[in-house]
Order: C-alpha cells, then sequence, then structure tokens
C-alpha cells in the first residue's frame, strides 16, 4: 500500500512507465506480519537458505510458491503501469498471437494469453491460422506484424506443424518484438555474460521471478536444471547462472539421475514427464520448481484429465522447503512474463523513438 501511495505522489510529474516495476522488498503489513512465522520455521532448520525467504501478498501459505497469486499480483502491477502510460502517451502495449492448427492446448494457451492482456489493459491481436498453412504465408503475417506500429509483441504458439521450419519463422520476428525470448540475437544475449539481455524467455523468467518475490536466495546455490530444452531447460540454467548459482543441467543421458537429483538445492523439473522425479530423490528442504504441465487421464475429473507436474507432489511435499504446485506454479507465471515482455517492447519503442 505505502508502495501504491508513492508511485501516485510521483506521477504528475512522470508517468510511473519509467519507473522500474516490480517492488522487491515490499512494506510490512499487518497480514504479512500475521503470516511469516510458518515460514520462518519452515526454513529456520535448512542449512541452505541462511537468509529468510518471505512474500507480502496474499499466497497460499507454507511451502507453496504460489505461482497463481504471484501472476495475478504481477498483472495488478502492469495493470496500473499500462494505465499510467496509457495517459501520458494515449496508446496501449499490443500483443499478437499467431496460432496455427487446432491443437487444443494450443488453443486453451492462446486464448488465456489473450484474456490476461486485455484485464492489463493490453491491446491483444489473435491470427488462428489453419493447419494446413504454408510457411510463406506464415511468414507473410510475421512481416505484416513486424510493420503494424500498433502490434509491440510477437508470440507464434509453439509447436507448430511438422511441414513449418520453426527456425525460420523464430528468426523472423523483428528481435524488438520477440516477446519470447526465442529469437537467436536474444538467445545470444542471455548466453553472453556481462551483455545485457534483450527478452527473456517467458517460462524460466517465470521461475526467477517466483524465486525473487519469496526472497529466496539463488547465489552460490547448487541449482539441477532437468531438461534441456531451448525454451525452458537452457534459458533457465542461464539465468541461474548470471545470478551466480552452480548450476547443473541434467537430461535423458544423464546417468545416476536419483543422486545428481539429490545435490539441488534448487530444482528446476522441465522434462514433461508425468511425476517423473520421486520425492526421495530430492535434498530435504530444498526449492522445487516444477515447470512440467502434463496432463494425465483421470475419470473423476470433469475434463477427463487432470494436470500433473514432472514431479511427485505427494511425496516431494513433506521433504521440500519450498515448492510450486501444478496448476497454479509455473503456468500463470509464464502468462505474466509475456505481459511484462510486451509492456517492456513498448516502452523500448517509446525511448528509441
Ligand atoms: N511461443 C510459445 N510460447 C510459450 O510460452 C508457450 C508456447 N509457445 N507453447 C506452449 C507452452 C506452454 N505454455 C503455457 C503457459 C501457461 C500455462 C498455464 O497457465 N497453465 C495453468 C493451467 C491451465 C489449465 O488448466 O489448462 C497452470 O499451470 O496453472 C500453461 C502452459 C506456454 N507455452
Amino acid at each position: 500500500m505505502m508502495m501504491m501511495t508513492d508511485a501516485r505522489k510521483k506521477k504528475p510529474t512522470m508517468p510511473s512507465g519509467f519507473q522500474s516495476f516490480s517492488p522487491r522488498i515490499l512494506p510490512q503489513t499487518k497480514r504479512f506480519t500475521r503470516w511469516i512465522s510458518p515460514l520462518r520455521t519452515s526454513l529456520s532448520n535448512t542449512s541452505c537458505f541462511r537468509s529468510v525467504p518471505s512474500c507480502s501478498i496474499e499466497t497460499n501459505q507454507g511451502k507453496i510458491l504460489d505461482g497463481k497469486a504471484i501472476a495475478k499480483q504481477i498483472r495488478k502491477e502492469l495493470e496500473e503501469k499500462v494505465n499510467a502510460l496509457y495517459q501520458y502517451y494515449a496508446m496501449r502495449p499490443g500483443l499478437a498471437v499467431v496460432l496455427v492448427g487446432n491443437r487444443k492446448d494450443s488453443q486453451t494457451y492462446v486464448r488465456n494469453k489473450g484474456r490476461f492482456a486485455k484485464e492489463v489493459g493490453l491491446e491483444s491481436f489473435t491470427h488462428h491460422l489453419p493447419e494446413s498453412v504454408t510457411e510463406t504465408s506464415l511468414l507473410e503475417v510475421i512481416d505484416k506484424l513486424n510493420e503494424d506500429p500498433r502490434v509491440h509483441g510477437i508470440l507464434v504458439q509453439l509447436p507448430l506443424p511438422g511441414h513449418i521450419s520453426t527456425e525460420k519463422v523464430l528468426q523472423r520476428i523483428d528481435v524488438s518484438k520477440d516477446v519470447d525470448g526465442f529469437h537467436a540475437e536474444n538467445v545470444g544475449r542471455l548466453c553472453t555474460l556481462k551483455r545485457e539481455p534483450g527478452f527473456i524467455p517467458c517460462t524460466p523468467q517465470g521461475c526467477l521471478e517466483l524465486l525473487d518475490r519469496y526472497n529466496i536466495p539463488i547465489q552460490g546455490k547448487h541449482a539441477v536444471v532437468l531438461g534441456r530444452s531451448n525454451i525452458v531447460g537452457i534459458p533457465t540454467a542461464m539465468l541461474l547462472l548470471r545470478r551466480n548459482a552452480t548450476v547443473q543441467i541434467c537430461h535423458s543421458y544423464t546417468e545416476n539421475l536419483p543422486t545428481e537429483v539429490s545435490k539441488a538445492d534448487i530444482l528446476v523439473a522441465a522434462i514433461g514427464k508425468p511425476e517423473w522425479v520421486s520425492g526421495n530423490w530430492l535434498k530435504p528442504n530444498s526449492v522445487v520448481i516444477d515447470v512440467g504441465i502434463n496432463a494425465v487421464q483421470d475419470a473423476n475429473s470433469s475434463r477427463g484429465y487432470r494436470l500433473v507436474g514432472d514431479v511427485r507432489w505427494e511425496e516431494a511435499y513433506p521433504r521440500v522447503g519450498f515448492i510450486t504446485p501444478v496448476p497454479g506454479g509455473v503456468g500463470p507465471m509464464t502468462i505474466a512474463m509475456l505481459l511484462k515482455n510486451t509492456v517492456k517492447a513498448f516502452e523500448n519503442r517509446i525511448k528509441n523513438n
């Protein structure tokens, strides 16, 4: 609340769009003091995390890293920023999402992205192309979006159908609109230390943001990343490395996986295999970020399936210091970071004009 009052006071002289958003250290509130104690207890025995993780917004208590609640908070912060930018520039950041084909999961994600974009006051443009679209036509759509001044961020939903070169498509997106951070220039920036990163991929950025919002220390910790995808594993490892963690990437050829996992103070599971990681592999009191969002059949669910992570929740929860749930963990953070990147793209455009 204090932060909000401050921001309002400064508004007449400078739109809050120019101030860095994302206050890391939030003012103490009554709510904060009321429930910090369980966190303090849960981590005081944690040898590898000496400083006390905390978070001052209303989140699930205990050991859960509540991505859903943090993402909501971030959207609120973005909404305030977008409103301030609109007051000043009479323009809104625009996000274009390109969807090819009819994959059910992709359609759901794209719908959510559009819904949340509108919620924070962004312009949202969705281009739904048939599965049979040619690579040339898709590239033409991207060229148009690259030139469209209302569009500040472009996301091409992956995976693309097999007849289209993902690489060609991603490289065609204007680097300044590449809010997914998949263009080679943005990848190169992220992977070169001491170079300012451009756009950081949304899921990895969401994982780090979650750790930061709970004040979980990263420097010097042993971080194990399970999975080496270009979208999650590699960029997450790079982000952790940039924050001075000791980083280890494990993959399908890794020998003695349980032993490797047991070294992790911070484990990021991004292998996309339902409930692959057993609880007894985990270092006691470690922090687990479960990126997996796997649909498994469930006759008791109205959808016919339920979502599970890469980690066996029931076994892991009693053992860990902190863990992200699935759903409600990394997923909502991914979308929040997409919105954040789009606002950043808009601000960059303004600065460079
Ligand atoms: N160019 C591109 N960029 C992406 O960022 C991208 C992509 N392609 N292709 C697919 C993956 C997947 N992804 C998700 C985002 C949010 C949730 C999410 O919010 N999940 C909810 C549950 C949603 C539900 O109930 O179905 C949750 O975890 O709580 C999930 C998955 C982004 N992806």
